[in-house]
């Protein structure tokens, strides 16, 4: 049995930090070992050009511990008014390495998003002029669509569609949640890959359903049925590149996730590889870990790999009821309960 696992330092290739004294706790979090995190701009209001990326990037830097080297890399949040030319100096920037898509109301602070693609195939084609991968929260919106059916449909009559039209386009579906997502990604051009939630690979709806309704799980994509996680947990531990670490811990006040009308997220990153390390451990595959924590998204957006490692215990601790945010608390997954493995 492996009781100590150390693999070269991870990074996080989807993780939303929030904005103002929120920082002051989800920066030392994902600080605590991860070698960099792409941060969504998702924020009100939503990171739309270079400059307030910079700006953004530099409020993040504050709230890094002293001796923390982690490196925030910044992401655009594409609109129907995205000016194409702002790519290239987003590219210039050095700071700014992906544009998000959006689908206008798919789920937290995108209202602001995209309404049609046409509106951004100026945008698209700066995008693979400049080898900067676009991101994509893969949902439908349509009032008629299933809930559990939104991502199968955006890769049906969207993604497939968008890939022909943008054949060179680099493109990160984002926190997949189904076989059909795994799937296409296998399929699709090497330049296309997806990022995997350790809750999507240790959860599936029963969790969030059965015995009572537990809103800390709700997270959209939403949690799938039992089968659609074992596409997952096989696609992770696989050893294909296309598919890498990517947390989307999501913080939303207590008060806002317990409530009639909760929010759509789940918090993770107190315990992000330890929850990965779990989900590997069972499907016997921690030795895939490293590769999918620590080289695959830093190949896949063209980043050297980060050249010191962290080291993993088998050692069980117990996630406390809740964690500081701003100035409320969050709920993060598993609280109050234990973890099997812990950083050194
Ligand atoms: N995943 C979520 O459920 N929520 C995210 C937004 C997102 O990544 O879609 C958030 O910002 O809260
Ligand atoms: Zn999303
Ligand atoms: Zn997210």
């Amino acid at each position: 049995m492996t009781t100590h696992l150390t693999i070269t330092r991870p990074d996080d290739w989807h993780i939303h930090l929030r904005d103002g004294i929120a920082l002051q706790s989800t920066v030392p979090d994902v600080a605590r070992y991860f070698g960099r995190s792409i941060c969504m701009p998702n924020l009100v209001p939503p990171v739309k050009t270079t400059d307030e990326a910079v700006a953004y990037y530099e409020r993040i830097i504050a709230a890094r511990p002293s001796a923390s080297l982690f490196e925030p890399l910044m992401v655009l949040y594409l609109t129907d008014q995205t000016d194409a030319n702002e790519i290239a100096k987003a590219k210039a920037s050095g700071k700014v390495q992906a544009v998000k898509l959006y689908p206008a109301g798919a789920t937290t602070n995108s209202h602001a998003g995209v309404t049609s693609l046409e509106n951004v195939y100026g945008v698209l084609e700066q995008l693979a002029a400049h080898d900067m991968p676009l991101l994509v929260h893969g949902e439908v919106t349509h009032a008629d669509i299933d809930i559990f059916d939104r991502e199968k449909v955006f890769i049906d009559t969207i993604l497939m569609p968008l890939t022909q039209r943008f054949p060179n386009l680099k493109i990160v579906l984002e926190h997949i949640t189904t076989a059909d997502a795994v799937q296409f990604v296998q399929g699709a051009a090497a330049h296309i890959g997806a990022t995997i939630t350790a809750h999507h690979l240790l959860f599936n709806r029963n969790h969030m359903l059965v015995g009572g309704i537990r809103p800390h799980y709700y997270c959209l994509p939403i949690l799938k049925r039992q089968t659609h996680q074992q596409a997952l947990l096989a696609a992770a531990t696989s050893g294909n590149p296309k598919f890498f670490l990517g947390t989307d811990s999501a913080p939303h006040a207590i008060h806002a996730k317990e409530a009639a009308c909760g929010c759509a997220g789940s918090y993770t990153a107190h315990a992000a590889i330890e929850l990965y390390a779990e989900a590997f451990e069972q499907m016997n595959a921690l030795d895939k870990l490293e590769g999918f924590a620590s080289f695959y998204g830093a190949d896949f957006y063209g980043l050297a790999r980060n050249n010191d490692t962290i080291t993993l215990v088998k050692e069980e601790w117990q996630v406390p009821n809740n964690y500081d945010f701003g100035q409320s608390v969050v709920v993060p997954i598993r609280a109050g309960g234990t973890i099997g493995w812990r950083v050194l």
